[in-house]
């Protein structure tokens, strides 16, 4: 029998090419043949930073589809590229299908969907193609989503998604405090966006209920609640490139490798990993804060900071920063962060929880400090310090900043105690016996695999 042939679409951002990336390189060892389609901005971004262009195996099919924005001002604009994917990204998507079917091509007998792009699902199903959605989230974000009917009806949040008032809500007892005004559609600038937003999730979540199977990025160990709640959901994580001893692909920017020779130098133990994924930024202030409080804790520190945070100012103190702190820190624009979460130098991970660093950190026994931003950024920190209490929140003081000082402190509680070590360690054992043999992920995405092997178009 040829090798089948499955196409992967992922929601144009970072945090969401990178997993989906992870489990096409799987399926490839699987035998499969993979068609992976970014927009065309994403797709030249991936290609310019793989270093090694023999990287991928060629079985993974890279192209491209446009986004339907003109330029990087309007994909800017909030709420605009969702827009444009919906409108022009469909046909295109079909179109494609479309095409490669009617080659000499192995047919595509199976989409795999980010699940943000439930109009994928549609116009596969609309094609008489299978189909699979792909959370790349936390399994309690979807739950929450599904919910949305019962906390309109319970008086939580009204039609246009609006808390009717701020409470905190736990939907199960191993699922994380939910406050209802970090609900992600009631964290935009207005009201008028927040409608858009909420209306386009509820229709999003309906069409990902019609994917034949839902898979996610986490374990039953991770989140027994939410997956009690949402059986439908199957976890087959982690995720992590090195559990096929590969490489880690799907990146934006060329990863910065000289920073695993500086851990390699640093104690056992010894150095607090800074990073806050593709998206989040800092204000000056609150950028010094951070660079003063980690110079502060007296540790080797290792900080990400992104080409697109360093405006002006910033570079200028970065340089500075750069130049006192030579021998405490290093400063690199992109780590190849699984890499370093496995070092054994490093001591803690201060992160923005986004849910790819959270598995990647867990996954490695590394203990959190949590320094969360938006969406589901805050349900994760609160797994992470209130169910699997491996790590600690930060106070903000009362402009919302945090403090140099709440920073050291937090240091010293987080590294001052070998509680949350030997919790975090416990964890990563739990969650790696879930990929091997006999484990609940292994299971789920062996399932997975037979299913897209022996089935027919419909
Ligand atoms: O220097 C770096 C920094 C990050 N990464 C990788 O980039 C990914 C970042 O993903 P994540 O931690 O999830 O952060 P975001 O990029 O912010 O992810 C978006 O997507 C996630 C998954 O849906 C959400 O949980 C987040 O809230 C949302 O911001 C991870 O795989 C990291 O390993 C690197 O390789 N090098």
């Amino acid at each position: 029998m040829a090798n089948p042939h499955v196409l992967v679409i992922p929601f144009p951002v970072q945090g969401h090419v990178i997993p989906l990336m992870e489990l096409a390189q799987c399926l490839v060892e699987h035998g499969f043949i993979i068609t992976f389609v970014n927009t065309e901005v994403t797709h030249e971004r991936v290609l310019d930073a793989l270093a090694d262009k023999g990287l991928l195996d060629d079985r993974i099919r890279l192209v491209a589809i446009p986004d339907g924005l003109e330029s990087e001002e309007e994909r800017k604009i909030p709420g605009k590229l969702a827009e444009a994917i919906y409108r022009v990204m469909p046909g295109k998507l079909e179109e494609l299908i479309r095409e490669i079917n009617a080659s000499e091509e192995e047919p595509i007998t199976c989409v795999i969907a980010d699940q943000g792009l439930g109009w994928a699902l549609e116009v596969a199903g609309k094609m008489g193609i299978r189909r699979a959605a792909f959370l790349t989230a936390a399994a309690a974000s979807l739950v929450l989503g599904f919910r949305i009917p019962c906390l309109i009806d319970d008086g939580i949040i009204d039609h246009d998604g609006t808390p009717i008032k701020k409470q905190t809500l736990q939907l199960a007892p191993t699922m994380p405090l939910m406050n209802t005004s970090d609900f992600v559609w009631a964290r935009v600038a207005n009201l008028a966006l927040q409608k858009i937003i909420f209306g386009a999730m509820v229709q999003n979540n309906r069409l990902v209920k019609l994917a034949d199977w839902l898979i996610c990025n986490s374990t039953y160990d991770l989140e027994p609640g939410a997956f009690d709640l949402a059986p439908e959901i199957k976890p087959i994580g982690p995720l992590l490139a090195s559990n096929r001893l590969g490489n880690s692909a799907g990146h934006f920017w060329m990863e910065d490798s000289t920073c695993l020779e500086w851990l390699d130098k640093q104690p056992p133990g010894s150095v607090i990993y800074v990073a806050f994924g593709s998206f989040a930024t800092f204000s000056k202030p609150q950028f010094e804060e951070l660079a003063l409080g980690l110079e502060l804790t007296n540790r080797p520190f290792l900080w990400v900071l992104r080409q697109d945070t360093k405006d002006g100012t910033n570079a200028t103190y970065v340089e500075g920063l750069q130049h006192k702190t030579a021998t405490q820190g290093q400063i690199v624009s992109w780590a190849p962060q699984q890499k370093v979460l496995s070092h054994p130098s490093i001591a803690c991970f201060l992160s923005h929880c986004g849910w790819n660093s959270t598995v990647e950190s867990v996954s490695n026994g590394v203990p959190m400090l949590c320094w969360p931003y938006f969406a589901d950024q805050f349900f994760n920190q609160s797994y992470i310090c209130d169910i699997w209490k491996v790590g600690l929140g930060f106070k903000r003081d009362a402009s919302g900043a945090i403090a140099h000082g709440e920073i050291k402190n937090k240091v010293d509680e987080l590294l001052g105690t070998m509680t949350f070590k030997e919790r975090a360690l416990h964890l990563k054992e739990r969650l790696m016996n879930n990929i091997g043999e006999g484990g609940s992920s292994h299971e789920n995405f062996t399932n997975f695999v037979d299913w897209m092997k022996t089935q027919k178009s419909s």
